[in-house]
């Protein structure tokens, strides 16, 4: 997985990944207002209209992007109907050619952690037949409960080409109350860092970088220097530009001296453009993608000047 989304990078020249994380304030009334005539205000309308609105971002981007990163909360809090758009937008991003990052965040003990691998980035299994369900290209973990919690993944990342983006440095304002806690001579995300890179070594690709990935939050600029010294082999998947703040400065440090190493998030600062004061004169809300499309050409046009 990772060798095809550094080739995805490589061909696109842009290491963004567009976040889907819709929220019905971010879908334009048109299409909360087609959806509710189908559904009534329900959270299959709800679903439905988020499923739309994804489509049309996909469409408008799939050529400037290597790859989008669903956050599963998003759809999962409209219970079944939720899941089913958020499965039937990874089937489209796939249809498209892009490669899907499923931010799912999961984490728990070995046995119960099988079922999370089988569903996100395995097969399962009824009785005889076997079956492909979630579809996504690599997800999230949180490594917080250690490697057996990590293993059963492992075997689905060699069998069917996936991969694992780690929990290491998070993005969040409080991340530092636990992961800059002194271990020893070093900080608690530097120990989960080494860790990550070790559980790596299992499964590389063929261009130096392993199929487990490390998540490096782009506000923290010193420590994902820190990280890439620390984890040459592992790929960060850098959340916070945007929205929550991050420029391109603060991030240059999560890549190598080629320019890879790292793929940048941004959800709302490229779903929601359309409402931000930059573009909300340009686009009307007809035009979300459109300038959901432009939003990604100024965000390419300002990391190359950092790369
Ligand atoms: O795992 C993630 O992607 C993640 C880790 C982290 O440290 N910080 C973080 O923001 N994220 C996710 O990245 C996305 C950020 O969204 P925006 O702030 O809208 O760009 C959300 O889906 C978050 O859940």
């Amino acid at each position: 997985m990772i060798d095809r989304l550094i080739e995805k990078i490589e061909k696109t020249k842009n290491p963004t990944v567009v976040g889907l994380d819709p929220r019905l304030g971010f879908v334009p009334g048109f299409i909360k207002e087609e959806a509710y005539e189908l559904y009534g205000k329900t959270p299959k309308a709800a679903a439905r209209a988020f499923y739309e609105f994804n489509k049309a971002i996909i469409d408008a981007v799939y050529d400037l992007v290597p790859a989008v990163k669903p956050q599963v909360a998003m759809y999962e809090q409209y219970g079944p109907e939720g899941i089913k758009a958020y499965i039937d937008t990874i089937l489209y991003a796939k249809e498209k050619g892009l490669v899907v990052i499923g931010d799912v965040k999961r984490s728990d003990i070995a046995s119960t952690a099988e079922a999370y691998a089988d569903g996100h980035i395995g097969r399962v299994k009824v009785e005889d037949e076997v079956h492909e369900v979630y579809h996504e290209d690599s997800i999230t973990l949180n490594p917080y409960l250690g490697y057996d919690s990590i293993e059963p993944y492992m075997n689905h990342c060699k069998a069917y080409d996936k991969g694992l983006f780690i929990l290491v440095k998070t993005s969040n304002p409080n991340s530092g109350e636990i992961q800059d806690l002194d271990v020893g001579e070093e900080k608690l995300y530097e120990r989960v860092g080494r860790l990550v890179s070790k559980w790596g070594e299992a499964v590389m690709g063929k261009r130096g970088y392993s199929h487990i990935g490390a998540v490096v939050g782009a506000t923290y600029p010193e420590q994902g220097t820190r990280l890439r010294q620390l984890m040459p082999h592992t790929f960060f998947l850098v959340p916070g530009y945007g929205a929550q703040g991050a420029t391109a400065k603060d991030l240059a440090g999560c890549f190598d001296q080629n320019g890879l190493g790292a793929i940048v998030n941004s959800s709302r600062g490229i779903i929601a453009a359309y409402q931000l004061e930059k573009y909300k004169n340009k686009f009307s809300d007809k035009e979300f993608a459109q300038a959901a499309r432009e939003a990604v050409i100024d965000m390419r046009k300002d990391l190359e000047r950092v790369l």
